[in-house]
């Protein structure tokens, strides 16, 4: 496990739900902060029925337990940074951003909507809460480019419009907007994630794997973002942290057999870390290491 200087062994929190089929939500947003050499914690939302072919059923837990899980780790435990995922129902939803208002460390909300498969993960009536309540209380928020769409208003089809989309989420309040490539064309055959700071945007890509085991990748991108942070890394260095990780997770698990649909990632895999990553600068991983160019914008 990753110690600070002091002793304390680097621990990160989960909110979010569980996913029986184990390649998404809270199960892999343990595996990857166990990659990290973090501590992971869990504050389940919601319970899933859902395996690599769709969700079956879904089930919102009441707000006391979401709220007793959390006064759990917070009076015994702590944590360094926190990522919240799928937020279960509306009190559950304003409990989570009214706690994360007076949390000191970094917070990372992948504002998860739909699954792989297209079921509603969060309700519809629910969005405004997200916007209002949790895009303020974000470090970095994530979202993929269908979500970034629903969280703006703008129409989200090429780099630009990812781009203006990132500005709107940080002037809506998150300090590290992530706009997420996965859903976008890229640059050829680069997914690419792009990232404003309220002054630069900085890009980080890495080849498209024609694989449909994607089951995840936003799960475990952006854990792998609060992992990195738990051990102290910057805001840049985490997210670069995440996409070699997530890369990698991807591409090992390409030919993998398990379900018969969207197969989970493999989350064995290491992470590489780039030290002193520039604001306004692209980073292209390469599988193996980062290659620095000029932003394509
Ligand atoms: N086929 C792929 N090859 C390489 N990288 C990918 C691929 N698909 C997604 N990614 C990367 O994985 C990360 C997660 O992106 P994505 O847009 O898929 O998130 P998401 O839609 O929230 O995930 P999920 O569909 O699991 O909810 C991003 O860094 C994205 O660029
Ligand atoms: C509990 C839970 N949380 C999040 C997702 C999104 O992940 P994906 O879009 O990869 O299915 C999911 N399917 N299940």
């Amino acid at each position: 496990m990753f110690r600070y200087p002091d002793g304390h062994v680097a621990r990160m929190l989960t909110i979010a739900g569980s996913d029986s089929g184990g390649g998404a939500g809270i199960q892999a947003d343990l595996k990857t902060a166990h990659q990290f050499d973090v501590y992971g914690m869990s504050v389940l939302t919601a319970v899933t029925a859902q395996n690599t072919v769709g969700v079956q059923a879904v089930h919102p837990l009441p707000v006391d337990i979401v709220r007793a899980q959390l006064k759990s780790i917070q009076d015994d435990l702590g944590f360094d940074a926190v990522k919240t995922g799928m937020l279960g129902d509306r009190a559950s939803i304003l409990a989570i951003a009214a706690e994360m208002e007076g949390v000191t460390c970094p917070v990372v909300v992948d504002p998860v909507m739909v699954a792989k498969g297209g079921e509603a993960l969060l309700a519809p009536e629910d969005v405004a809460a997200v916007i209002e309540r949790m895009l303020p209380v974000a470090f970095v928020a994530t979202p993929n480019a269908p979500e970034a769409e629903r969280l703006t208003g703008i129409p989200i089809r090429s780099l630009e419009d990812a781009a203006r989309a990132a500005e709107a989420l940080h002037r809506r309040g998150a300090r590290y907007a992530v706009v997420k490539g996965g859903h976008l064309e890229g640059l050829g055959d680069l997914a690419v994630d792009v990232v404003y700071d309220g002054a630069s945007f900085t890009y980080f890509a890495a080849p498209r794997v024609p694989s449909r085991k994607t089951h995840g990748t936003g799960c475990t991108f952006s854990s792998a973002i609060a992992a990195a942070l738990a051990r102290g890394a910057g805001a840049l260095e985490a997210i670069a942290a995440a996409k070699s990780y997530i890369a990698r997770a991807i591409a090992s698990a390409a030919d993998w057999d398990v379900g018969r649909g969207h197969g989970p990632t493999d989350h064995s895999v290491s992470p590489v870390w780039l030290m002193r990553a520039q604001p306004g600068r692209m980073y292209v991983f390469d599988g193996r290491q980062f290659v620095e160019t000029a932003p394509p914008l």
